[in-house]
């Protein structure tokens, strides 16, 4: 049997001694696409982070691709895209460069970029449609596309697992259909996905499981819970395969 992409057992995680999550447990297995889900703050930034080592744990454990976590070394095999992050932030690097940086875990800084760097960049730029883009400084692009370009630069580096924090937050409609096609992409090339969302838009359909965290633990583990406004429709079936006590208006964004 192979190992899970991500194990997260019985984790304790916060802040300066402060826990924002308690005893959470969390299985990844090759080719889910997961999706984390909660009210602003309530901790789903910092789920991931943990995964990645970013934030550390207090207690419990964190397993990558079947290797306790700090004995960990193949972060090639992992493309993150943090939230909120820039890819122009004034500097003048083209489309190109930022993408091809995505490259660098995986060759080396001092090897130059060879024919299979080239071909990752440019198969990484077409998957996000940003191919025509591929001369032009980040800074000219708009918002939703230079979140691609951050997304192309992850994919870029041949990963095996995504995690993304809020891709779509605040991305163009034609950027969001972009980025579904991506993921589906690279979920169908065997990839697996953990990605942070307030709204799911155009990623819903690819969602294979999601996890909703709340008051400091995961309260639901399971299918894609059903947007707030659907219980008003009429041949809406009320059933929750969670919890007794939905958290109130955790569902009216997505
Ligand atoms: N670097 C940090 N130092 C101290 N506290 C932090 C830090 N990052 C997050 N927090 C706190 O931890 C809690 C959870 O934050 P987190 O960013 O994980 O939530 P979130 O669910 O991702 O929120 P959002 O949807 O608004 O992005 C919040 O109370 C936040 O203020």
């Amino acid at each position: 049997m192979t190992s899970p992409v991500l194990e997260i057992a019985h984790a304790t995680v916060g802040y300066d001694g402060r826990p924002v999550l308690r005893d959470v447990s969390l299985t990844l297995t090759a080719g889910e696409v997961v999706a984390v889900l909660g009210a602003n703050g309530s901790g789903k930034s910092t789920l991931v982070r943990a995964a990645l080592g970013l934030v550390p744990i207090g207690a419990g454990s964190v397993a990558l691709f079947g290797t306790p976590q700090r004995r960990f070394r193949q972060w090639h095999r992992i493309g993150y895209v943090p939230q909120r992050l820039g890819a122009g932030g004034g500097v003048p690097a083209t489309v190109t460069e930022v993408v091809a940086s995505g490259r660098l875990a995986r060759r080396g800084v001092l090897r130059p970029a060879g024919r299979a760097d080239r071909a990752a960049v440019a198969a990484a730029l077409r998957a996000v449609g940003l191919a025509d883009r591929a001369g032009d400084p980040v800074a000219t692009l708009s918002g939703g596309q230079q979140q691609r370009v951050l997304i192309a630069r992850a994919l870029a580096g041949g990963p095996e697992l995504l995690v993304l924090d809020e891709p779509t937050a605040g991305v163009d409609a034609a950027s969001q259909e972009a980025f579904a096609g991506a993921l589906r992409a690279f979920r169908d090339g065997g990839g697996t996905v953990l990605l942070v969302a307030h709204e799911l838009g155009p990623l819903r359909p690819l969602i294979s499981r999601a996890v909703v965290v709340h008051q400091g633990g995961i309260a639901h583990d399971g299918a894609v819970p059903e947007p707030a406004g659907h219980h008003a429709d009429p041949d809406h079936e009320h059933v929750h395969p969670h919890c007794d006590e939905e958290p109130a208006g955790l569902w009216r964004s997505i």
